[in-house]
C-alpha cells in the first residue's frame, strides 16, 4: 500500500498496489501494521457497503461529533463517485477546507477519513457500491451531518445531486 496525504491533515489517500498477473490482479486493501508504520493506525471495527442504483446520488456530509468521532476508509468496490472531505476540526489550520478524490473500482484507491472530518459522495455512474470500514462501532442517533451546498465550504460538485436524502438536503448551515 502506498500512503499520499492530501490538503487537509489526517485526510489521506491509500493506493493499493494491486499484484497483477495473467489471471487478474491481488491487492491488500488493509493491514493494521502498516497504516501504524504510515503513521494513520487504523483497526477498523464494522465494514459496511453502501449500494446506490443511481447515478447523481449524494449521501453526507457526515460525521460524528466528539467522544463518538469515527474514522473511515472509503473505496468504491463498482462503478464511480466523487468523493469530499471537510475539515470541521475548529483547531485545525485547514479548518472548512474541502478535498475530493474520484474513487473507483479499477484503481481500488481508498480515502482514509479522520475524526472532525465530514465525508460525502456524489455518484458519477449507475450502480455504483462504495465499501466502508469504520471505527469504531456505528452508534445510531449520533451521526450529525453538513449541507452538500452550504456556502461555508463552496464544494465544487461535478453535477447537481439528482437524488439525496430530505435529511442530508435539509441540514442548517454550518455554524463553527
Ligand atoms: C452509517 C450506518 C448506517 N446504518 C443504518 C442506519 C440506517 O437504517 C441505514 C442507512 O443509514 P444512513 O441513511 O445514515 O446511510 P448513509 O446516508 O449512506 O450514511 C453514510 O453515508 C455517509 C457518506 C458516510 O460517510 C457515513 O459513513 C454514513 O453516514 O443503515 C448502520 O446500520 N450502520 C452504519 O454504520
Amino acid at each position: 500500500m502506498r500512503f499520499e496525504a492530501t490538503a487537509i491533515p489526517g485526510v489521506v489517500r491509500v493506493e493499493a498496489e494491486p499484484r497483477a498477473d495473467e489471471r487478474g490482479g491481488f491487492a491488500r486493501l488493509h493491514c493494521p501494521e502498516e497504516f501504524a508504520a504510515a503513521g494513520v493506525p487504523f483497526v477498523p471495527a464494522q465494514t459496511s457497503l453502501s449500494r446506490n442504483p443511481h447515478a447523481g446520488t449524494l449521501r453526507g456530509l457526515h460525521y460524528q461529533p466528539a467522544p463518538h468521532g469515527e474514522v473511515k476508509l472509503v473505496r468504491v468496490v463498482r462503478g464511480r463517485v466523487f468523493d469530499v472531505a471537510v475539515d470541521l476540526r475548529a483547531d485545525s489550520p485547514t479548518h472548512r477546507r474541502w478535498t475530493a478524490v474520484e474513487l473507483c473500482a479499477e484503481t481500488m484507491t481508498a480515502l482514509l477519513i479522520p475524526e472532525g472530518v465530514a465525508h460525502g459522495f456524489l455518484t458519477l455512474e449507475p450502480d455504483t457500491d462504495v465499501l466502508y470500514q469504520i471505527a469504531p462501532a456505528y452508534r445510531p442517533g449520533r451521526e450529525a451531518g453538513v449541507r452538500w451546498d452550504d456556502p461555508a465550504f463552496g464544494i465544487d460538485w461535478p453535477a447537481v445531486p439528482a437524488l439525496i436524502s430530505d435529511r442530508d438536503r435539509t441540514y442548517p448551515d454550518y455554524r463553527a
